[in-house]
């Protein structure tokens, strides 16, 4: 029987996690939605999956309307529930990322309701990517969110840092502070701390994994948690075993960076420096996506083979086209160039993708059912496996989904050095 259910708004989010769990000797495996559907259809896979430790969703949620990310959300929760998962994380964005519209708050609503929650901790700190709560403010390397690079993302703008600001305006409920000063008076203090606050949501302020540590204690073993994946640093498996090792391939390599936050873009300049590359021209592909997919899958198998290749949309500030239509063909752009990139004529087997949705976008045309979690490149970010198809006869291929801001800037010539058989 799984201990942990995790369920990720987006799909680095969800390695991101997952990547915390193994890290804590978790052994863990991330389904994406066609995943979902072998859960629910085939008893032998309900079987196979309840034998790991954790088990994380990957939803495509973020930017969905709330009534489609309650939906999915829910249906997630029913599977690790078909799986027997005792504890739930619902994962979001370390920095919220979401508008007053977004469905952060009502996804934790459907939670509590399903789970009959009557609260929960709402704690996005990551310290080690550099995201902290303190005071209820939320802050990306020491820069409160609304003056960090996350004011201009494209999908999500931030213009906003406390948490508790940011949720209310999403959810039916009320939501609570806990400061740093009771976590740091330890776990009997924080404990009483929660069940005496008046308010269903509690934001817990928390700036170093100590104080993560404190709040899983003190949590204990509350049904649901929710977070970003930080929480999972104070998390112990019940049953420590080795993990399913991941299969390495050894094909061809490339880099899709379909996001456009500033740390993907130090990294893509970084890598220009250093690997064939080539800029998606995101004006084509209004009017001729098909073409362009052409003329970079020819270019990508024409370079070298021995080393990897870069395909990416934003170098610049100065590149980013501020449409939701310009997102989507990007989107839409990079997970054809993979699939096609993908077969076994091209023999692209390894992919360092950049950005959430992006990442979403590659995996789910690349068809993976699931992911199998292997050696951690960065902090939140690790190399996986998966089989394009379920069948057992489609090609395994190792993927790296890079969260956005993730990262040092040499990630994307680096990262290839952990995929050693
Ligand atoms: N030149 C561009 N103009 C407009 N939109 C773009 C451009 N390049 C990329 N995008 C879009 O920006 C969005 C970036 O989102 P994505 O989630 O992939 O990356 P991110 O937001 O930087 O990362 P994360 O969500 O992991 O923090 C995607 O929808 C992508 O298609
Ligand atoms: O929590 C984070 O910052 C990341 O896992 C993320 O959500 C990626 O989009």
């Amino acid at each position: 029987m799984s201990h942990l259910g995790g369920i990720a708004d987006d799909f680095t989010g969800a390695t991101d996690l997952a990547t915390n769990l193994a890290g804590r000797g978790f052994d863990v495996v991330v389904v994406t939605e066609t995943g979902l559907d072998a859960i629910e259809q085939d008893p032998g896979v309900r079987a196979r999956l309840s034998g790991y430790e954790a088990v994380v969703v990957a939803l495509k949620t973020r930017t969905a309307p709330v009534p489609a990310a309650v939906d999915a959300s829910l249906r997630a929760l029913d599977a690790l529930r078909a799986l027997g998962t005792e504890r739930i994380y619902d994962k979001y964005c370390s920095t919220f990322d979401s508008t007053d519209e977004g469905n952060i708050g009502p996804v934790l609503d459907a939670l509590t309701e399903a789970l009959g929650v009557e609260r929960t901790v709402v704690v996005p700190s990551f310290p080690d990517n550099g995201r902290t709560v303190r005071g209820g403010i939320l802050s990306v390397h020491g820069v409160r969110l609304e003056d960090s690079s996350m004011r201009t993302h494209p999908l999500t703008p931030m213009t906003r840092s406390r948490v508790a600001g940011l949720l209310r305006p999403q959810s039916i409920r009320s939501v609570g502070e806990i400061h740093t000063d009771t976590v740091d008076a330890g776990v009997a203090a924080l404990r009483e701390a929660i069940a005496a606050v008046d308010a269903d949501y509690l934001v817990v302020d928390a700036t170093s994994d100590q104080h993560l540590a404190t709040i899983v204690e003190a949590t204990g073993d509350a049904p649901l948690v929710s977070g970003g994946s930080g929480l999972a640093l104070g998390l112990t498996p019940r049953t420590p075993r080795s993990a399913t090792p991941m299969t390495v391939t050894a094909g061809r390599r490339i880099v899709l960076a379909g996001s456009a936050s500033s740390a993907t873009q130090g990294q893509v300049r970084h890598a220009k420096e250093r690997m064939p590359h080539r800029q998606v021209d995101v004006r084509a592909l209004a009017t001729d996506l098909d073409g362009e997919l052409d003329a970079i899958a020819t270019w990508a198998t024409q370079q070298p083979e021995d080393g990897p290749v870069l395909v990416y949309a934003v170098a610049e500030p100065s590149d980013l086209i501020a449409s939701v239509d310009a997102a989507a063909a990007v989107e839409r752009l990079l997970s054809a160039l993979a699939a096609r990139l993908s077969g076994a004529d091209a023999g692209f087997t390894r992919f360092v993708v950049a950005g959430g949705e992006t990442s979403g976008a590659v995996v789910s045309a690349l068809g993976l059912d699931e992911l199998v979690i292997g050696p951690r490149i960065a902090a939140g970010v690790c190399w996986a496996s998966g089989t394009t198809d379920r069948a057992g006869t489609g090609i395994p291929v190792n993927v790296a989904l890079k969260s956005g801001n993730f990262g040092t800037e040499d990630l994307f010539s680096t990262a290839w050095k952990e995929l050693h058989a």
